[in-house]
């Protein structure tokens, strides 16, 4: 079976196309194939199919808002097999593995998710660098609450971006004191307003238009960035400043990224590349029950 393996500033997926919707993604193969010692290694997997063919094989029970049959539709799942609403930077990947596969040939396109349709514009796609932006669409505030890590708490903002966020502003944090936390251990959170778990983002206050942003992945662990992470952040960071729109540069271990607030929406641009193509030994994968 085919794959591709590219990344959005650092969060890494294994690409998988899958038009006839024949592979089983089950938790014990994604996270076998998400290991990094046993597998592939990456954050997530990307499968690639149509809306309705996903629906049609009873991957999708209906066609999310704004998802028509014939959008090509992100099926993510996290590093542990478990399944998530929206991925950020995935959507750019995935967008630029549509181009330049020639499975797509417009530069503006819906791709569908979980938490709806997703437009994108891709930029520019030469090669394995490619430049899109995600209009990720309505940002919803859940209200104050807070997250235990590295022995501290962290009082910040529940954020839905299509996904559970909460984003945790320290306005005594520097980008070195932010680097020096530990974010090894999977930080505290209240169960209860967080019922199905969420992502944690700790970040520094806006300086010069920009924040610095570290982010514990549910499903995942830390990594080197989160899409909809960067967007709950940017929301955060411009209500610490008491405001509810701007533009702010977002600045994660895996690179930077650009947040644009407005009116309760917000667009995500960045970065992907596509690193490598090749193919999965289908006994090996049939073999992971
Ligand atoms: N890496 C993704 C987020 C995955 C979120 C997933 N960990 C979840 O359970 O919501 C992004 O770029 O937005």
């Amino acid at each position: 079976m085919d794959f591709s393996k590219g990344h959005g500033t650092e969060n890494d997926f294994v690409v998988l196309p899958d038009p006839d919707v024949r592979l089983d993604l089950t938790v014990p193969r994604v996270k076998a194939l998400c290991d990094r010692r046993r597998g592939l290694g990456a954050d997530g997997v990307l499968r690639v199919a149509k809306a309705g063919a996903l629906a049609e094989a009873g991957v999708l029970a209906d066609l999310p808002e704004g998802t028509s049959a014939d959008d090509w539709f992100m099926d993510y799942r996290n590093a542990d097999g478990s399944l998530a609403e929206m991925c950020g930077n995935g959507v750019r990947v995935f967008a630029h593995y549509l181009l330049s596969t020639g499975l797509e040939t417009r530069e503006e396109f819906v791709v569908g998710s979980r938490a709806g349709g997703k437009p994108v514009v891709v930029h520019s796609s030469d090669g394995p660098l490619g430049d899109v932006t995600v209009d990720m669409g309505k940002i919803r505030d859940l209200g104050s609450s807070a997250a235990t890590l590295d022995g501290k708490v962290f009082n910040g903002i529940g954020i839905d971006v299509g996904n559970p966020h909460l984003a945790c502003v320290d306005p005594h944090l520097t980008a070195a004191s932010l680097s020096a936390l530990d974010l090894t251990a999977a930080p505290g959170f209240d169960p209860g307003f967080f019922p199905h778990g969420v992502n944690v983002e700790i970040l520094t206050r806006i300086d010069s238009g920009a924040v610095d942003m570290r982010v514990h992945e549910r499903g995942v662990g830390e990594t080197r960035s989160c899409g909809t992470g960067t967007v709950a952040a940017a929301t955060a960071a411009l209500r610490h400043e008491g405001s509810d729109s701007g533009e702010v540069v977002v600045r994660i271990p895996g690179g930077q990224v650009t947040v644009a607030v407005s009116e309760g929406r917000a667009t995500l641009r960045g970065p992907s590349v596509l690193v490598a193509s090749g193919s999965i030994d289908d006994s090996w994968w049939n073999a992971l029950t």
